[in-house]
C-alpha cells in the first residue's frame, strides 16, 4: 500500500485517499506519510472506491484511481494519465497491448472461437477521471452492480475513456508468479 501511494505522490498527484478495513487503519497510518486520509473500505472493491470518492475534496478536478494490488507502477504511468486528463480527456486508462493468441472456449474447456487480438488491451491502474464525472457516474450505478472497473463506470454513462501507455512493470499482483516477478523487481 505504501508502494503505490508513493508512486501517486511521485507521479504529481496532490492527494491521497486509502481505502482499508478499519481494523487496518493503525498499522496503515504508520506505514504511510503523513497527510494521507483514510476511509474505512467496502467489501467489494466498488464500494471501496465509493467510500474513498466520498472523501475527496469537493475543488478537486480530477481524481486517479489506483490499485494497492499494482504496487510497482512506475510513476511515468500517473504522469502519462495526468498529463491527458490536463489535455481534456474526462477518463483515461493505462493499457498494453494482449500478446498471446486469445480463444473462447465452451464449458468443457473447448476452444469455440479464436479473437482478434489486435484490438484488445489489457486494463492497468491508475485510471484517472474529471471528478465530477467519475462521481456522476458512480451516483448512476445502481448499488450492488459490481463492474471490474471504474472506467466501465463512467462508460456506463457514455463517457469516452481514452488510453495511453501502460507498464508492465504496473502488472496487478494476483497470482504466486506475479509475485515472484515483483520481488524480482524489487531486488534488483
Ligand atoms: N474490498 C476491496 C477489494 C479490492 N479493493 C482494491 O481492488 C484492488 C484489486 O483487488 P482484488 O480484486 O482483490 O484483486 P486481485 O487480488 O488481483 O484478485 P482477483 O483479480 O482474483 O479478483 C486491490 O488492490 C484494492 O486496491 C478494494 O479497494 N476493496
Ligand atoms: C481495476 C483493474 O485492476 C483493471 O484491470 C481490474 O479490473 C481489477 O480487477 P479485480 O478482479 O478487482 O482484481
Amino acid at each position: 500500500m505504501a508502494w503505490a501511494v508513493a508512486t501517486l505522490l511521485d507521479g504529481g498527484v496532490d492527494e491521497v485517499v486509502v481505502a482499508a478495513p478499519a481494523a487496518d487503519h493503525e498499522e496503515f497510518a504508520r506505514a504511510l506519510p503523513a497527510g494521507i486520509r483514510l476511509v474505512v473500505g467496502g467489501a467489494t472493491r466498488t464500494d471501496s472506491v465509493r467510500a474513498a470518492l466520498g472523501a475527496v475534496p469537493g475543488d478537486a478536478g480530477a481524481v486517479l484511481v489506483h490499485d494497492a494490488a499494482r504496487p510497482l507502477t512506475p510513476p511515468d504511468v500517473v504522469g502519462r494519465v495526468l498529463a491527458a486528463l490536463a489535455a481534456g480527456a474526462p477518463a483515461v486508462v493505462p493499457v498494453l497491448p494482449v500478446v498471446d493468441t486469445t480463444v473462447v472456449v465452451d464449458d468443457d474447456g473447448v476452444v469455440t472461437d479464436a479473437v482478434p487480438r489486435a484490438p484488445l488491451r489489457r486494463v492497468q491502474t491508475p485510471q484517472g477521471f474529471s471528478r465530477v464525472v467519475l462521481a456522476e457516474a458512480y451516483d448512476d450505478l445502481p448499488e450492488g452492480v459490481e463492474l471490474t472497473d471504474d472506467a466501465a463506470v463512467v462508460r456506463a454513462l457514455g463517457v469516452p475513456v481514452r488510453t495511453v501507455a501502460g507498464d508492465e512493470r504496473a502488472t496487478k499482483i494476483t497470482v504466486a508468479h506475479d509475485l515472484a516477478l515483483a520481488e524480482l523487481q524489487v531486488a534488483r
